[in-house]
Formats: structure tokens, C-alpha cells, sequence
């Protein structure tokens, strides 16, 4: 089997870990997508996942906000701890879990409703609160996200009129309105032109003063930019995970010296 290479810092350290798998496995019937994974996720930093296409990045992050639930046939075995919880476990309430892990994916995906209950909407699911608060609310995440000038005079008008990077940035608004303490992102700005992903970039770097976030990428220049730690998957396996500046510069493993410097992708 392929060692796992880690640094000193990431052993033992679940105390500041936001979320701490061991031994994760994962199937989609018998396709045993993820291999005995074991990886933290820091308190407010950046994790970046990287790796060719097909070894188990998007999987993971399924996993991480028990999204394969949906689906019969999907199978995780190992643990996850969140908050001093294993949260593959079946007592979990996973609607809880989703509001406490948020989750934005590669395509927007606004609601097909106005920007006021795009963010609204999740707020409501989870909490009583005044009009006068969810208003507030509204206003202070669209302001995090940098949305607020742009959208303040049609705050009830479709979120689907908004551009592509407008629309994430309602979504990761959307996320944060639930106030999670991590955030998962899959490619989120691969869909989106070099100014809205030096946005949602810049937005990254302020959100992890107060949350915990992964990011997955196919962009190496986007994990060296925005991660703290970046961790190298291969065909369902963790090879690697390191800071990111040792991680470009010096890998340790074979695999991840080939990927990153573009021998397979
Ligand atoms: N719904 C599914 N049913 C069966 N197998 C799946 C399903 N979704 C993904 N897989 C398989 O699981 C493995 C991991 O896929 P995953 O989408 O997690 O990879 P990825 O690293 O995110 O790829 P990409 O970078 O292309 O998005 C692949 O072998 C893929 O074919």
C-alpha cells in the first residue's frame, strides 16, 4: 500500500481540527472510490484538495456533509469527527450537520428566487428570527461577500438575472447566512472568469479568519494561492498533505512531484 506522508503538525492534532477523518473508506457499490483516508482539516485555515481527475476529491467532500445519504448503495465506513462527533454515525441529524458544513459547488446554484430568499431560506430552515434580523442578516453576508453594492436596489429580483460570479458569490452568502463553522467548495470558480475567481479568491482568505474551509481545485496556481495545507489524492488514496508552500515546492512523493509538474493530470 502507498505511504501516507504527513508532517509532524497534522499528528495528534484534532484539538484544533475542525473536522478530523481516520480511516475513512467510501463505495459507490462496489467501486471502493476513497481508501483508508486519514487527513485533519485545521480551525480557520484553507485546505486545498488536489489530484487528476476521478481520485476521489468531490467524493471526500460528500462524505463531509454526509451528501451520499441521498443515495442507496453509497457507503462510508471509518470516522469523521466534527465537534467530538463521529458524523457518520446513524444517529446524526444530517440537516443539522449540512447547516454546521456548508457546501458550495462548482456551477452556481442559485435558488430560482429573488437574492432576498436565496439567503433567507436557509436561515428560515434553521432558526426563528424576526424580519428585522433576517434583514440584517441578509445585509451583512451580502457585505461579506462583497454583493451588497451590487445588488442592494433588486434585493428582490431573481438570482438568476445575476453573472455567474455574482451568483456564487450569493451562493458561498447563502452558505455563510447558516453561520457554519466549515465550508466545503468544489471547484468553485471553475466556471468563472479570472476577475470573479480573483474575487472569490480575495473572499476565501477573509472567510477563513472565522471559518474552517476545503476547497477542492484543478487550478495548482489557485491551491498555492488560497491554501494554508494542500493534500494530493491519487486513485482514492491520500499520498501527500503538506503546507502548501512545501507541497510546491518540495513534495515528497513521486506521484505528487509528477502531478505537479504536469507529467499526468
Ligand atoms: N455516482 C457515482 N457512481 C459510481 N461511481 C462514481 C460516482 N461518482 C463518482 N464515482 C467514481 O468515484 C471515483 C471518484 O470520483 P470523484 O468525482 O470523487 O473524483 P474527483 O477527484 O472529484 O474527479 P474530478 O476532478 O473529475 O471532479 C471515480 O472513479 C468516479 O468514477
Amino acid at each position: 500500500m502507498n505511504k501516507i506522508i504527513m508532517d509532524d503538525s497534522m499528528v495528534g492534532n484534532t484539538a484544533v481540527s475542525a473536522l478530523a477523518i481516520s480511516n475513512l473508506d467510501f463505495w459507490y457499490g462496489t467501486n471502493h472510490a476513497l481508501k483508508n483516508i486519514s487527513l485533519d482539516f485545521p480551525l480557520r485555515q484553507v485546505t486545498g484538495m488536489i489530484g487528476p481527475s476521478g481520485c476521489g476529491k468531490s467524493t471526500l467532500l460528500r462524505v463531509l456533509n454526509r451528501m451520499y445519504d441521498l443515495y442507496p448503495g453509497q457507503r462510508a465506513t471509518g470516522q469523521v469527527l466534527f465537534d467530538g462527533r463521529n458524523i457518520l454515525s446513524p444517529g446524526v441529524d444530517v440537516n443539522v450537520l449540512r447547516s454546521r458544513i456548508g457546501m458550495v459547488f462548482q456551477k452556481p446554484t442559485p435558488f430560482p428566487m429573488s437574492i432576498y430568499d436565496n439567503i433567507a431560506f436557509g436561515v428560515h430552515l434553521h432558526e426563528r428570527i424576526s424580519r428585522a434580523d433576517l434583514d440584517q442578516r441578509v445585509e451583512s453576508v451580502l457585505r461579506r461577500v462583497a454583493l451588497w453594492n451590487e445588488v442592494k436596489d433588486r434585493l428582490n429580483t431573481s438570482a438568476a438575472a445575476l453573472s455567474g460570479g455574482q451568483q456564487q458569490r450569493l451562493c458561498i452568502a447563502r452558505t455563510i447566512a447558516t453561520r457554519p463553522e466549515v465550508i466545503l467548495l468544489d471547484e468553485p470558480t471553475s466556471a468563472l472568469d479570472p476577475i470573479s475567481t480573483a474575487r472569490i479568491e480575495e473572499l476565501l482568505d477573509e472567510l477563513k479568519q472565522e471559518f474552517s474551509i476545503a476547497i477542492v481545485t484543478h487550478n495548482l496556481q489557485q491551491a498555492a494561492r488560497c491554501a494554508d495545507r494542500v493534500a494530493f489524492f491519487y486513485m482514492g488514496e491520500l499520498v501527500e498533505v503538506d503546507t502548501a508552500d512545501r507541497m510546491f515546492t518540495a513534495p515528497q512523493a513521486k506521484r505528487t512531484q509528477d502531478y505537479i509538474t504536469g507529467r499526468f493530470g
